[in-house]
């Protein structure tokens, strides 16, 4: 077995059978996924002026206690507001061990829905990052930013991962694997800087479409309800101009997108996007998030999986072209191979996705 890499699904399991991790109700059948772990909201949501870190000195329940302006009750559901900031207690907490390490991210749905979360520990003085041997409480932050949503307690907006050593593959590796595996299907591979490039595509399927424009004033999405909502009441289509085509990001939007390439994460690795922003500074992909082993890997249904974009520009209308380099893919081992990887095992939601909106739609 490897001694550096990302824990897989039997050893998130394992983490609680040993006491590392807690849950304040059973586990959900499926809340252990190949390399990560959901995190549930716990009881309560507290609405707060504005996001804080709670810092070297500061357990997050202190400072909330001076910072909390209303507190509401999530057993039986509750609606979060755009442009207000909630701090929620998760259901797990955590006892890692000293060389265990975690990150959080929102889950893929959570991006594409434009629900900002970032995961709070006590005395951190990062959002979503956990050092090695953390012991205590998960808090979220949750602020939706385009549409209201109803949550409860349980509701699954996040996501956690667990590391022992430095895992990321290096960019010669990386070139050996991806000669091997195509990680992403590109004639010219963008390689450096231990990650691969993704670039937009912007000349739309068979009809033209190339992504969709969040609406405004729109109803309440249920983070918890498949299907329920129907594509346009929350979203306008948006169809190619140009030749190749182009797209002027208006600064108070936000954008659904989809990569040019095919993703491909291979069964004992994991992957994750990181925004090209600093490259770019006009525009950014505003979530990217986990890839999980399997993703795009043709035994588990996934030949042709593209990853999903969501996009928003910053102080100024910015034309976006098409293939474009919007961000990064970095691979990292999994420390064992999982027993379920992502597709097929599990009945994934975006597996051999094209253009794809969240679950939540019709
Ligand atoms: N910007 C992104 C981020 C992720 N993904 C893909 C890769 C992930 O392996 C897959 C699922 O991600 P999550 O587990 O975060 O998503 P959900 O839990 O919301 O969906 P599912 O129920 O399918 O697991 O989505 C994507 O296409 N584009």
């Amino acid at each position: 077995m490897r001694e550096e890499g990302i824990l897989a699904d039997h050893q998130i399991a394992a983490l609680f059978q040993g006491g590392a991790l807690a849950a304040a109700r059973p586990l959900d059948a499926d809340q252990i996924q190949p390399a990560s772990l959901d995190l549930r909201l716990g009881e309560k949501a507290y609405r707060v002026r504005a996001s804080f870190l709670p810092g070297r000195e500061h357990r997050v329940a202190d400072k909330l206690a001076r910072l909390k302006l209303h507190e509401i009750d999530l057993s039986n559901g509750a609606v979060l507001e755009t442009g207000c900031v909630y701090i929620v207690p998760l259901l797990e907490s955590l006892k890692l061990p000293a060389d265990v390490a975690a990150s959080a991210n929102p889950k893929s749905s959570t991006g594409r829905l434009d629900i900002f979360t970032r995961v709070m520990t006590d005395f951190g003085q990062e959002f979503d990052k956990i050092a090695t041997g953390y012991a205590g409480p998960l808090w979220l932050e949750v602020s939706p930013r385009t549409f209201p949503i109803v949550v409860r307690t349980g509701s699954r907006l996040s996501q956690i991962r667990f590391r022992k050593g430095n895992a990321v593959i290096g960019e010669f590796s990386l070139q050996m694997l991806h000669d091997t595996e195509t990680l992403v299907a590109s004639e010219e591979p963008n390689i450096s800087g231990s990650g691969i490039a993704l670039s937009i595509d912007l000349m739309g399927d068979a009809d033209g479409l190339v992504g969709y424009r969040g609406k405004h004033h729109t109803g309440i999405v249920d983070v918890d309800k498949r299907a329920a909502h129907d594509v346009f009441d929350f979203w306008e289509p948006l169809y190619r101009r140009g030749e190749p085509g182009e797209l002027v990001l208006d600064p108070d939007e936000f954008y659904i997108l989809v990569s040019r390439e095919a993703v491909h994460v291979p069964p004992s690795y994991a992957a994750e996007m990181t925004p090209f922003d600093p490259l770019v500074g006009e525009f950014r992909v505003h979530y990217a998030g986990f890839f999980d082993p399997g993703f795009g890997h043709s035994a588990a249904g996934g030949t042709g999986s593209r990853a999903v974009l969501e996009v928003r520009s910053h102080e100024v209308p910015f034309i976006l072209e098409h293939g474009q380099v919007v961000g990064r893919l970095v691979y990292e081992h999994m420390l064992s191979r999982p027993k379920t990887l992502y597709g097929t095992d599990l009945g994934s939601n975006y597996q051999a996705q094209g253009l794809k909106l969240s679950k939540h739609f019709r």
